[in-house]
């Protein structure tokens, strides 16, 4: 899949919160405060339509606060957006995904307690206008529910996880929960789809597979937008990169233009003095040391659920 030309994304000189030419999020003054702490302030930003984008920047910078506030999972103290030209600040999750932004997160304990079947069969539920009695009334529930089945026995098949149908979701590996993950989120039939660090936790065997399917969602019309510390992983997929630093959106751009922005390596310095960051390669070795932490933390944390 090429990679969308920058002209055809944005509507004005490529700089933080520049016009995109056909947004599909538009985010204006959205802030979020934990006590005296602003996780989050940005200020306006818009997200493109049909691209893939990144959203980097380094630890606490607020991305996930951010993810969080845009799909419902929190709540800003201020700020306006829309998706597709729909006011969605405020909006429960349950009914932003119905709108078709879907989002993926880290299975949680109960989920790995389900089967892989079941973790997809609840990801319908997320369907736009899914509702169980409405089916029920429409007394077409045997068939819907056949229907679902299929649809997700297909998704399984795609992500190469059909033989693992029966199987705890809390078996697979750290790679197979990202793409049960993924192939959950397709259930629904999104939009766009919001990737919280994709490639944490994945090992290398599956890491191109992963990129593979993000691809995929983008030729078949979906957006992508993905929190990500991998550096090669962004260059590799995005089209777009967002850069956030202390909750505010601090650059934009395509990818090889970002990771020579001065603001960026700024933003970045803080913790890495040490580092050569006037090159890609120094900034390459600060995304791996950030990523070698996300794997850890998140090998710590699955270790931690299962008692091992
Ligand atoms: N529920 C919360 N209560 C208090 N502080 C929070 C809460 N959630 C996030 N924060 C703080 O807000 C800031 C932004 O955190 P956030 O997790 O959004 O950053 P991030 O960019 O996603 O970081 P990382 O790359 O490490 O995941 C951090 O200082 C974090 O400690």
């Amino acid at each position: 899949m090429p990679k969308t030309p920058v002209a055809d994304l944005v509507a004005g000189p490529v700089a933080a919160g520049v016009p995109k030419k056909n947004p599909i999020i538009v985010a204006d003054q959205v802030s979020r405060r934990f006590g005296g702490l602003t996780a989050v302030d940005v200020a306006h930003v818009e997200i493109p339509a049909n691209a893939i984008t990144a959203l980097i920047g380094p630890n606490g910078a607020g991305k996930t606060t951010f993810f969080n506030l845009l799909t419902g999972f929190d709540q800003p103290n201020t700020g306006t957006w829309t998706f597709q030209g729909q006011d969605l600040a405020r909006i429960p999750a349950y009914r932003v995904s119905r709108r078709g932004m879907v989002r993926t997160f880290q299975l949680t304990k109960a989920l790995s307690l389900m089967t892989v079947m079941d973790n997809m069969l609840l990801g319908a539920t997320h369907q736009p206008g899914e509702n169980m009695f409405r089916a029920l009334f429409r007394g077409g529930w045997a068939k819907r529910e056949e229907a679902i089945t299929e649809k997700a026995m297909s998704l399984l098949e795609r992500f190469k996880l059909d033989t693992k149908r029966d199987d705890y979701a809390a078996s697979l590996s750290g790679g197979q929960r990202k793409l049960l993950e993924m192939a959950r989120a397709l259930m629904s039939d999104p939009v766009l789809v919001m990737l919280d660090e994709p490639m944490a936790g994945v090992n290398p065997a599956l890491t191109q597979s992963l990129l593979g399917h993000i691809l995929d969602l983008k030729e078949q019309g979906m957006t992508v937008l993905f929190v990500e510390h991998d550096m090669h992983v962004v260059q590799e997929i995005a089209d777009w990169v967002i850069v956030m630093a202390e909750g505010r959106v601090v650059a934009e751009g395509p990818p090889a233009t970002v990771m020579s922005d001065p603001a960026v390596i700024d933003a970045y310095l803080g913790a890495h003095h040490d580092t050569d960051l006037g090159t890609l390669s120094g900034q390459l070795e600060i995304a791996k040391d950030m990523e070698s932490d996300m794997v850890r933390r998140d090998l710590e944390e699955e270790a931690a659920e299962h008692g091992r």
